[in-house]
């Protein structure tokens, strides 16, 4: 357990932030040092567009207010990481793989504080935010492991000559982020831009402003020169300014289906290229041959972590006929044992929604379900805890929705909280065509015991990440994105390095000129 009295005895990086004597505890964080960092420090922004207010979803409190950074304030960031980038792009990949050791061993040793600050700033248990904060410093490690090993080709030409590719970095990237995995996200897109070279500025979304900090103060007490990872905080404007400056040469967003589509605009007339990691609808399909225990485990791991508030979750759970009642039974069981409360408390498995707007926009889709003659089975209701500093947090129970047809508008749309819907099916024929008629294409899951057929369903399957026999398990050795509207590029795995480097080709001649002239 993290101490929690007196603020000599805080951790390092919450006396940074300013953080309250009692900072631990539900109800007693609030940050008062600025939140914007640039050149190695925390800075107050040179310029505003507005302001925001971020909340611990727990107990509704307000724990920042801080100014939306303006177009000076990009501008210095972006300068800031073009100055970094002349020192870094020279450093060998070795070199660039130490400073990323060194910050995943920092995050490693920190763990409790980050994870705590991501359970009071997103409102997620703390049992899955250290998972969260685990699969970030296993991303800074795996690409300190890949830098030392990026390489270009060789080619024997004609005559002598030859030619040779060099894996160059882009320049500045930008980072933006969604709130649902505010660290894991800044550390997805970083360790990989970092590592082939890259400079960053990251702008975090305005709930969750907190833990890209840490992340740019541990890279630079790591060693990196300052002005490496920058953070910028603000909303649409400052993302705007962002992907519209004319030293970012790529995007990496991740975040809704519309916002994607307007960086995608913005980023074509400069010609940048873009990652795209958006939502999804993705379905789970359990046949009747599973082994039931896990595909209920399953169905649990794809529906509720992060209060459902997860990209890839298999919402549309299709059940083989044969097993619908049973399936049904042991999942609403197991829904209803969901100990929901203070995120901070070991014992808790579900927190607190992130603000009261999406908690209403969750419950409202509950609402519609229900009118569209789909059945709640449990939960799907606000939830108000005993302890009475939590009155005014974000609380629903989970929700499981049966009598579920393909048109309704729980089965269509993204609801990005704790709703299952299940729907019953005949045959692989036909479950592959529903699973596949949406527009979204994130992931998928399926169970069954048939080795064969496993594999030729998720062959069919529309989706960018596939599950056979477990869901939302999130292995940085893989690479993490989606088809259709679910997004384009990739996080993590081999192939991320293609995303945040450049080729150039050489072509060298050993002989004299052959002129046409
Ligand atoms: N595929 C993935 O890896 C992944 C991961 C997490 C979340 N998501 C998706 O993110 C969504 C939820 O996150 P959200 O509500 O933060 O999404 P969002 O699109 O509202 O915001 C995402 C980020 O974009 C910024 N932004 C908003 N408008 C902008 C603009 N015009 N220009 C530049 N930046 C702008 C926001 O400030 C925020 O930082 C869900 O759809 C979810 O599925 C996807
Ligand atoms: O929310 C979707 C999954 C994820 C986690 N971290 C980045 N993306």
């Amino acid at each position: 357990m993290l101490p929690r009295a007196g603020r000599a005895a805080l951790p390092p990086l919450l006396r940074a932030l300013g953080a309250a004597p009692a900072a631990m505890s539900t109800g007693s964080f609030v940050v008062s040092q600025p939140l914007n960092y640039r050149g190695g420090a925390r800075v107050q922004p040179a310029d505003a567009s507005g302001s925001e207010t971020a909340f611990e979803p727990a107990t509704g409190r307000v724990i920042a207010t801080f100014a939306c950074s303006g177009e000076k304030e990009v501008h210095l960031a972006v300068q800031d990481a073009k100055a970094a980038f002349k020192i870094w792009r020279q450093k060998s990949g070795l070199e660039r793989g130490r400073i990323l050791l060194e910050a995943a061993r920092i995050i490693r040793e920190r763990k409790e504080e980050i994870a705590t600050v991501e359970t009071i700033n997103n409102g997620k248990s703390i049992l899955e935010a250290r998972l969260d904060i685990d699969t970030s410093w296993q991303c800074l490690e795996y690409y300190a492991g890949l830098a030392g090993s990026m390489a270009g080709e060789h080619i024997q030409l004609p005559g002598g000559s030859f030619g040779y590719t060099r894996r160059e970095p882009l320049g500045v990237c930008v980072g933006i982020g969604a709130w649902n995995y505010p660290f894991q996200i800044a550390s997805w897109k970083s360790a990989p831009a970092l590592a082939c070279g890259n400079a960053m500025v990251f702008k975090p979304s305005p709930f969750t402003p907190v833990s890209a900090l840490l992340l740019a103060e541990i890279y630079t007490e790591a060693g990196a020169p300052p002005g490496l990872f920058n953070v910028v905080q603000g909303g649409a404007a400052t993302g705007q300014l962002l992907c519209e400056h004319r030293d970012v040469a790529k995007v990496s967003f991740t975040g809704s289906v519309p916002t994607g589509t307007k960086i995608m605009e913005m980023s074509a007339k400069g010609i940048k290229p873009v990652t795209l990691e958006l939502g999804g609808k993705s379905p789970l399909i359990i046949f009747a041959d599973c082994n039931l225990e896990n595909a209920v485990k399953g169905a649990l791991m794809a529906n509720f972590l992060t209060q459902g508030e997860v990209c890839c979750n298999g919402t549309r759970v299709f059940v083989q006929k044969e097993i619908l009642d049973k399936f049904t039974e042991q999942v609403v069981q197991q829904t209803k044992r969901i100990k929901i409360g203070d995120p901070l408390l070991e014992g808790t498995r579900m927190g607190p929604l992130i603000n009261r707007p999406h908690l209403e926009r969750v419950l409202g889709f509950v609402k519609v379900a229900k009118e569209q003659g789909a059945k709640v089975l449990c939960g799907g209701d606000l939830y108000v805890p005993e302890d009475p500093k939590l009155k005014d947090g974000y609380f629903m129970r989970p929700c499981v929705l049966s009598d579920c047809r393909d048109d309704m508008t729980c089965v269509k749309e993204e609801i990005f909280g704790p709703v299952m819907s299940i729907l019953p099916f005949d045959t692989e024929e036909e479950v592959l065509e529903r699973a596949n008629n949406t527009s979204f294409g994130l992931a998928a899951g399926v169970f069954t015991r048939d080795l064969q057929r496993a594999h030729r369903v998720v062959a069919e399957l529309q989706a960018g990440v596939c599950f056979i026999n477990n869901y939302n398990v999130s292995p940085v050795e893989l690479p993490f994105g989606g088809y259709k509207k679910s997004g384009f590029g990739r996080e993590n795995g081999r192939v991320t390095i293609e995303y945040y480097s450049q080729l150039k080709t050489v072509c060298v001649e050993m002989g004299d000129v052959e002129s046409a002239f």
